[in-house]
């Protein structure tokens, strides 16, 4: 089945909202607030365990996973005063379609004893010695890396040697068999984790109550939020509020609602006099001071969304994303993954029908980076957005693919199990530490087409040219991963957000001129950032459409995602910038990403890489001279390749901010020249 077959069947994961855990509850069978149809039908698909049943098999292995399932008791059974059961308390009942149809098979009962032998033997304690410690899945994913240092590297060549053979592709997996496997064997874990969610959710939604009540109170319908120069109370709140040391978190969060809402409500709730510019400017203060942004960043950030989904975003941002894990077809399938780790003590799911590869962790009681899974190369920690622009590229089997900036390589080892490891990929990164991890990852998760290179990107297509398809995975800002890294709360000023940008347009530009126009299969470049600002996105894309006019936007095909920017504050992009993606985490509950997918529909300009393609593969059509080739300066020395997110290189971008702070000058009318004058003095009295 082809992938773009299987998108449309496919839904977005959640979003964050309550529904979402609403939603969960149901299909797994559990009551909640509000009766719908879908709860009505929930329990008599889904089965759950009883309390004494998960004490029996969290104590017991696999000896009590063997055990049946108890059936899900009838909905008012399962009501409690506040609606909400715990696992603990829901009482066994029977159930009538299980019963009426085909008893419901519990996840193990087909697994020999030898099965459960291993389980025991690879068990918590041969475990703990594990790099992660205690605390749980602690080990990197494809964004920070943290697997540079992973040195357990398994060479795999021989491929899957678990004993006996296993099916190897996921694409057999029967979804909804798959689905109702792991929900039975989870439903206590998922249940207890569920419990807890709706419990901090209502305490959350309490606390948001008792926040707007005492607004409510103190200020009538319209809230003040405006100091007035002669109010002393007033005084007193700023001094609260505005004191470096101990800002009053709480008022701080109150006077944001409030103000959101007058936002929200302008004409009707602003305070005579006050223009939404203040309460604008307000607003910005105090998110700095409640989340802890640069005013540079806060203001960059807020300016994407509605005030209200600003708030939302500066919130997603505090709290981590789930852990997911990404299925290696290329040593085993999800199902088996998800059963030897359910078998473990790992609480999971499948990810959502979008993905047949990845499930998301709920809990564990083993460090996910060290579990004989783990060393084996079954699967890699890999956050969900990072599949997103391998789907995008969708390679396929037998093509030359290249992984531009590769490093450490959870792009890359997808990308080969996408190709059955069959053609190859180059997966370059010129960070030869992040290229220790790259090589690992690809060792453990045996991907054998692979070749690591250690290039700046922008001399592609020199070394080499004419790929099927360019994943260019750029190095970026990083303020679509804030809640990973805070750091870059602060740490991000307005020189990166030129400089990023310069480099992404030179290695875009690169990308497009290493993928060949006549593949026969591909001919496309996918670009991605896991930044939200439109600088390193949306203006990137529109550099290269402008600069490369052999290629064009085309159709992402993930099923998911909110449409880039055609016009950003005054600026005008190409009507196709719709095709592109960007995805949050307050909206998908996903690291903050954007995807671009282009085809190269013509042949690349002779100046720039058109010699390098492969003997055999050049178009034998006259060569088409681009007219508008890249800018003088994109010929200069790569930025210092030491540095994540682009590098950096002070000559470099000495000149680049001078020739900036030209342009700047020219847009106001003024001389350029004039810039290294000293001011003349004013004229005395
Ligand atoms: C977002 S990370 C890539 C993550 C990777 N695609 C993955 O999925 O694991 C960006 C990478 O770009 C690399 N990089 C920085 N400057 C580069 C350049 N000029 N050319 C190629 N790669 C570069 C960094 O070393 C970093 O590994």
């Amino acid at each position: 089945m082809g992938v773009g077959r299987r998108m449309k069947k496919q839904g977005p994961p959640e979003a964050l909202s309550e529904e979402h855990f609403a939603k969960l509850k149901r299909k797994a069978g559990l009551p909640v607030d509000v009766p719908t149809e879908a709860t009505a039908e929930a329990p008599k698909k889904k089965k759950r365990k009883t309390a004494k049943e998960t004490a029996h098999r969290k104590s017991n292995g696999a000896a009590a996973a063997a055990a049946a399932p108890a059936a899900v008791p009838k909905k008012s059974a399962l009501k409690s005063s506040n609606g909400v059961k715990s696992a603990k308390e829901i009482s066994p009942a029977t159930n009538g379609k299980a019963k009426g149809k085909k008893a419901a098979r519990p996840l193990f009962d087909d697994m020999s004893d030898d099965e459960v032998e291993l389980g025991d033997e690879f068990g918590d304690s041969d475990l703990e010695g594990g790099s992660s410690g205690e605390d749980g899945p602690t080990l990197g994913d494809d964004f920070l890396g943290s697997d540079d240092d992973d040195d357990s590297v398994v060479d795999s060549d021989d491929g899957y040697s678990g004993g006996k053979r296993k099916p190897m592709w996921s694409d057999d997996e029967d979804e909804s068999d798959m689905e109702e496997k792991l929900t039975a064997a989870n439903i206590v874990g998922l249940s207890r984790k569920l419990d807890q969610q709706m419990e901090e959710e209502a305490a959350a939604d309490k606390a948001e109550l008792a926040e707007s009540a005492m607004q409510t109170n103190i200020h009538g319908d319209k809230p003040k939020v405006l100091a007035d120069d002669d109010d002393d109370d007033d005084d007193e709140l700023a001094a609260k509020t505005n004191a470096l040391l101990a800002p009053d978190l709480q008022l701080l969060r109150t006077r944001i609602t409030e103000t959101i809402r007058v936002l929200d409500d302008f004409a009707n709730l602003h305070q005579e006099g006050r223009s939404r510019a203040e309460y604008t400017a307000q607003l910005l203060k105090d998110i700095c001071a409640y989340y802890g942004y640069s005013e540079y960043l806060a203001e960059k950030l807020y300016n994407l969304f509605t005030p209200r989904e600003a708030f939302a975003f500066f919130e997603a941002n505090e709290s981590a994303r789930p852990v997911v894990i990404r299925t290696n077809t290329l040593r085993t399938n999800r199902r088996e993954l998800a059963q030897a780790l359910i078998n473990r003590g790992v609480t999971l799911e499948p990810v959502g029908k979008w993905s047949k590869v990845g499930l998301q962790i709920f809990e564990t009681t083993v460090p996910l980076g060290a579990t004989p899974e783990y060393l084996a190369g079954h699967y890699i920690l890999q956050a969900a957005s990072s599949f997103l622009p391998c789907m995008a590229l969708d390679p396929q089997m037998n093509e030359r693919v290249l992984d531009m900036a590769a490093a450490p390589g959870g792009k890359t080892t997808y990308l080969a199990a996408m190709m059955k490891n069959t053609g190859f990929i180059v997966a370059n990164d010129p960070n030869k530490a992040r290229s220790k991890g790259l090589i690992g990852n690809i060792h453990r998760l045996g991907a054998s087409n692979v070749i690591v290179s250690n290039y700046d990107a922008r001399e592609f297509p020199k070394p080499m040219g004419g790929f099927d398809r360019v994943l260019l995975d750029a190095p970026c800002s990083g303020t679509g991963v804030i809640a990973k890294d805070p750091s870059v709360k602060t740490n991000k000023t307005q020189l990166d957000f030129m400089q990023l940008p310069h480099t992404q347009k030179q290695l875009i530009l690169a990308a497009i001129d290493s993928a060949s126009h006549s593949s026969k299969t591909g001919g496309f470049i996918v670009y991605s950032t896991c930044s939200v600002t439109v600088e390193e996105n949306e203006e990137v894309v529109q550099y290269a459409l402008r600069k490369r006019p052999n290629v064009r936007l085309v159709d992402t095909t993930i099923p998911f995602g909110k449409e880039g920017f055609t016009s950003y504050r005054g600026k005008k992009f190409d009507p196709s910038m719709s095709l592109t993606r960007r995805y949050y985490p307050h909206s998908y509950n996903v690291d903050g990403f954007f995807v671009a997918k282009l085809q190269k529909i013509g042949p690349t300009p002779a100046k720039t890489a058109a010699a390098s393609e492969p003997r055999g593969k050049r178009d034998t059509a006259p060569e088409v001279v681009d007219k508008t080739p890249i800018a003088a300066d994109e010929g200069d020395e790569p930025a210092a390749k030491d540095d994540d997110f682009g590098g950096w290189d002070d000559e470099e971008d000495e000149e680049y901010m001078e020739k900036g702070k030209r342009n700047a000058m020219r847009r106001r009318g003024l001389d350029p020249k004039s810039a290294g004058k000293k001011k003349p003095k004013k004229a005395s009295k």
